[in-house]
């Protein structure tokens, strides 16, 4: 069966707000249908490895076989292991899974970041390794957004240049309407000419997620947005970023720890030992927490599903 070929009812639209915070308990929110779902069931019950979701839509970047190794000898370091994914186009995906199990190898390989050892890495269409350096440079630049932990903005530009920066490197010009859209749905309009310095932790986050949301990029990339605001300014910059998928059909592939972050999504891939081991459609907290606590169990049902070892 191929990756990206079978199909399943698609999920309902999610709010701007945590399944965990909704009014239903964890256990419901949890759907059910479709082979993810089921195989996740199995899973937690040890039963048998996991098997790639297969995605119904239009896949906007995607996985295959991917695997990068560190190193040499005693140091040899395998980050991924062979990794399969399709990202839905218009769809919230996390990816959890233990503290160097691959999230951030896999997030930088599929955004162009970083090299893989060996498999393919397709944005859109495009099979990022075919590409030259500059065409790799470009494609970055244009057709994929970036939110950092760090917020990385360039301290001397105002937010309203930190914002237009790639665009302007690129030579184009915003969208007007497009760019008012931004701005108000950030909330920054009374903040543009303010520097970073001048600026909260959240509001410089929010400039972050509005420099990669105006040029309007095929997916956008965040490694743990949330990880350097409290509570309340992650709330907003989760809400946002649920809302840029609802209204706008923006894709966004998110790094996280936190299963209250994982619960705005629509879908959570769970990582262990570089590979995939699980996935969730719409969880609620509860279910993000309960899948974590079994990944040891799944990564190695995984390991022996495996003819071999990369
Ligand atoms: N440049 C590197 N050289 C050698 N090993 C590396 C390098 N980068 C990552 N690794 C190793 O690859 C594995 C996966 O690392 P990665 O950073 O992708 O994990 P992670 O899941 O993002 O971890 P964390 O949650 O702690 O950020 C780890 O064992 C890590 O030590």
């Amino acid at each position: 069966m191929g990756l990206f070929s079978r199909q399943r009812p698609r999920h309902a639209r999610r709010q701007a707000e945590p399944a965990a915070e909704r009014a239903e308990p964890a256990a419901e929110t949890v759907e059910t249908v479709g082979p993810a779902a089921e195989t996740a069931g199995r899973q937690e019950a040890g039963a048998s490895a996991y098997e790639p979701e297969v995605v119904q839509g239009e896949v906007a970047a995607s996985t295959r076989g991917l695997a990068k190794v560190y190193g040499h000898g005693d140091a040899r370091v395998v980050a991924l292991g062979g990794v399969d994914i399709a990202f839905e186009k218009g769809r919230f995906t996390a990816v959890m899974g233990p503290s160097g199990s691959g999230k951030s190898t896999l997030m930088h390989c599929a955004a162009g970041l970083d090299a893989p050892t060996a498999g393919q890495v397709f944005v859109g269409d495009t099979e990022i390794g075919a590409l030259k350096d500059r065409q790799l440079t470009e494609l970055r630049r244009d057709r994929i957004g970036f939110v950092f932990q760090a917020f990385n903005l360039i301290p001397t530009l105002t937010a309203e240049e930190n914002i237009l920066l790639p665009l302007s490197i690129a030579g184009r010009k915003p969208d007007p309407a497009w760019y008012d859209t931004v701005i108000d749905t950030v909330g920054l309009r009374d903040r543009l000419r303010h520097k970073p310095s001048e600026l909260s932790g959240g509001q410089q986050q929010r400039v972050a997620c509005a420099r990669a949301l105006v040029s309007k990029p095929q997916i956008i990339f965040a490694d743990e947005p949330t990880g350097n605001l409290d509570s309340r300014s992650g709330a907003e910059i989760l809400g946002f970023l649920r809302r840029s998928v609802d209204e706008f059909g923006q894709t966004i592939v998110m790094v996280t720890h936190d299963p209250v972050a994982a619960a705005y999504c629509d879908r959570v891939v769970f990582l262990a030992d570089g590979q995939i081991v699980s996935e969730l459609l719409s969880p609620g907290r509860e279910a993000v927490l309960e899948t974590m606590s079994h990944l040891d169990e799944m990564a190695r049902a995984r390991r022996e599903s495996l003819p071999s070892g990369v």
